[in-house]
């Protein structure tokens, strides 16, 4: 696999307090979604059942942190790759007004909820795309982010055709399989998250970049 740069670094506790003054500052709205993504989850489960409303919160500030890295700010336009109900895309959405987000799944009663939920909290900066990432056809180049949904060399097949610039994924530490049959040269960074609170232990930001 020489054709694949893999590097690591770690994240420091500074990126944490930085993701967590974001939530704050847009506390009002993101407080709106998490009630309404907790009212979804219990009727169609898009995160787990019995999932706290602590738990949640958790999730909203791991998906905010992907804002803080270099990808992230040049990227206009952002694809969010099996979404579910809007993690990390909706609390992105609402923290980066100026970026346009299209929040993609397979399951089309996941899309009817992120479309309710986009259309309650008023936000002008999110389109929904109902069906299998592989069929998007988009009109822009675009970061193509997603959190916990696809093994990376699946959603490499499924997306190499399109024009994404850089990938964003949130991944576990250990990735070295799920790199097996790209042939592209790709350079690839690996952010441990482990230095966070508890909940990161074992979580990593995964940036990849075409060469
Ligand atoms: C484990 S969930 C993660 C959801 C969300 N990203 C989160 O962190 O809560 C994986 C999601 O990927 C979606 N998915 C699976 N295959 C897909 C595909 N080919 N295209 C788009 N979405 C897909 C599933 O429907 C599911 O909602």
């Amino acid at each position: 696999m020489e054709h694949l740069t893999l590097t690591t670094s770690n994240v420091s506790r500074e990126t944490f307090e930085n993701s967590r003054q974001l939530y704050s500052k847009h506390r009002k709205t993101l407080g709106n979604y998490l009630d309404h993504l907790l009212w979804w989850n219990k009727r169609i489960n898009l995160i787990s059942r019995n999932v706290s409303r602590e738990t949640v919160k958790h999730h909203l500030l791991h998906s905010l942190l992907l804002s803080q890295f270099e990808a992230f700010f040049s990227a206009q336009v952002v694809l969010d790759a099996g979404s579910g109900g809007g993690l990390p895309g909706i609390p992105l959405a609402i923290t980066h007004p100026k970026k346009r987000f299209t929040l993609n799944d397979i399951v089309s009663k996941k899309c009817m909820a992120m479309k309710q939920m986009v259309q309650r909290l008023g936000l002008q900066n999110v389109t929904i795309s109902d069906g299998s990432v592989e069929q998007i056809k988009p009109d822009h180049s675009f970061l193509l982010i997603s959190k916990h949904a696809f093994k990376i060399n699946e959603l490499y097949a499924m997306t190499s055709h399109l024009p994404w610039e850089s990938m964003v994924l949130y991944k576990g530490m250990d990735i070295k399989e799920e790199l097996q049959g790209i042939k592209e040269s790709l350079s690839i960074h690996r952010y441990d998250l482990s230095k966070g609170p508890d909940f990161y232990a074992g979580k990593a930001l995964v940036v990849i970049s075409r060469e």
